[in-house]
């Protein structure tokens, strides 16, 4: 089927090391010209890529804010090869008529199992043996040293992965209590806690697993970790920002937790070569990782795929179902007639101008399928147009006031 825009003309801009099978998958629907990078870009040189590219794949480390976004101006989609998009500035996406797609489940499991084995492993104190044995050191002792089973697993946020998390803890044996700004359906026998206040109170371990949003945003800071119990443990493996770490640094150097997990930090490293600082490096009872939770082979694999689908799906069908920023539309294919895709500001007018420039053009409409929300409109007309008149209807659709961004698919 011969599109309006050849899929080799489509330059895709995939950051951060994005999964091979990603590529694979936009080689084998017929795009080739696809870039990888193994990092995130300083936002000079992310400003002059982003303004060639018409897709861009990221992970949580690059920023696309308002500004860099600015200079997006052939961009058609933006992948986020990750489950957050608080990286994002989601708002300017849609404002600009850019969805923006991500991977809501598929590195959840990889999180969960990480965090039960840090559980695991704190609570035997491994982190401080394995560090002395390192130094020549031996310290065979019981002391400090607890099994999971009985103990009280807290998990503040209580979503894809923090019910994985406790049916995993339940299954050794833990109680689980839960906190969340959401009723939710409490699996086996965990249990809602009162409050967050209440969770940090009762639990020997506190695992944090909400997104990046402003009201988490220092949600663990040095009065919430006070009331955390003498002893008990912190892991963060949810976003650098939820966590005071300064706080968190000082509460361990104090002895008030006996140890931490911490995956995520305020600010990471771009790349694998460039330098990691932290309050808590050189404590042998915290566990750091480099922001792996997600990273597993089965993980980023099948996150390749997931987001590369969702992303060639709207490109060749103008499909946007389960984008985050932006309504959405599920299409179906569309065999015999020229797909246009028109995204405007969602302001009074733009739909009958519209309709009036097929009816004044006597041009019969096949399908059109229509999604609104308080800023955006997305309208796709299916038509029964030689390719001539589908590029000279874009034209006029292009010029209607309000428009964001025209395609014609077929
Ligand atoms: N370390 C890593 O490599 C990874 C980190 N993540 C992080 O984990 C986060 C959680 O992932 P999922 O469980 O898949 O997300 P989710 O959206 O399924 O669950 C998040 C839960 O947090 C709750 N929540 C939101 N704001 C809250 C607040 N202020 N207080 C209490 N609860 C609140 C929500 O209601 C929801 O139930 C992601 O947003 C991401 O930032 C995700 C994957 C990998
Ligand atoms: O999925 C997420 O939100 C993560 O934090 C994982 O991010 P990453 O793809 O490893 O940069």
């Amino acid at each position: 089927m011969k599109t309006s825009f050849p899929r080799q003309d489509i330059r895709v801009l995939l950051l951060e090391g994005v999964s091979r099978s990603a590529v694979e998958t936009f080689q084998r629907a017929g795009y080739s010209q696809i870039e990888l990078h193994a990092k995130s870009l300083p936002e000079d040189e992310l400003k002059a890529r982003i303004a060639e590219a018409h897709i861009v794949g990221i992970r949580s480390r690059s920023h696309l804010t308002a500004e860099v976004l600015e200079h997006a101006r052939r961009l058609i989609a933006v992948g986020c090869f990750c489950i957050g998009t608080n990286q994002v500035d989601l708002e300017a996406a849609r404002r600009l008529g850019v969805p923006v797609f991500n991977a809501p489940y598929s590195n959840t499991r990889s999180v969960a199992e990480l965090v039960i084995a840090e559980a695991i492993m704190l609570l035997r104190g491994i982190p401080q043996k394995n560090a002395l044995c390192h130094r020549g050191g031996w310290t065979k002792s019981a002391a400090g040293s607890y099994e999971a089973r009985g103990k009280t697993l807290g998990v503040v946020g209580y979503g894809h992965i923090g019910t994985q998390v406790g049916v995993l803890a339940e299954s050794l044996g833990m109680h689980v209590i839960f906190h969340d700004v959401e009723s939710k359906l409490a699996l086996g026998n965990a249990r809602a806690a009162a409050s967050l206040q209440d969770l940090l109170e009762r639990a020997d371990v506190v695992t944090l697993h909400v997104p990046e949003t402003p009201a988490t945003k220092l949600m663990i800071g040095a009065a919430e970790l006070a009331a955390m119990r003498p002893g008990a443990l912190l892991i963060n493996a949810s976003r650098g920002t939820v966590v005071d770490i300064g706080a968190l640094a000082d509460a361990l150097r104090r002895g008030h937790l006996a140890g931490a997990a911490v995956d995520v930090f305020p600010v990471e490293p771009k790349g694998n070569d460039d330098p990691f600082v932290s309050p808590l490096v050189g404590m042998d009872n915290v566990i750091l990782t480099p922001h792996i939770g997600g990273s597993t082979l089965e993980a980023q694999d099948n996150i390749g795929i997931e987001v590369a689908s969702k992303l060639l799906r709207y490109s060749d069908n103008g499909s946007t179902l389960s984008a985050v920023n932006f309504p959405e539309v599920s299409l179906p294919e569309h065999p015999r007639s020229r797909r246009l895709l028109h995204i405007h500001r969602n302001v009074p007018g733009v739909l009958s101008r519209i309709n009036e420039l097929f009816s004044a053009g006597n041009i019969n409409i096949d399908a059109q399928f229509l999604q609104t929300d308080t800023e955006v409109g997305y309208v796709v007309i299916d038509v029964a147009a030689d390719e001539a008149q589908a590029a000279a209807l874009k034209d006029k659709l292009a010029a209607i006031p309000g428009t964001l961004r025209t395609r014609v698919l077929y």
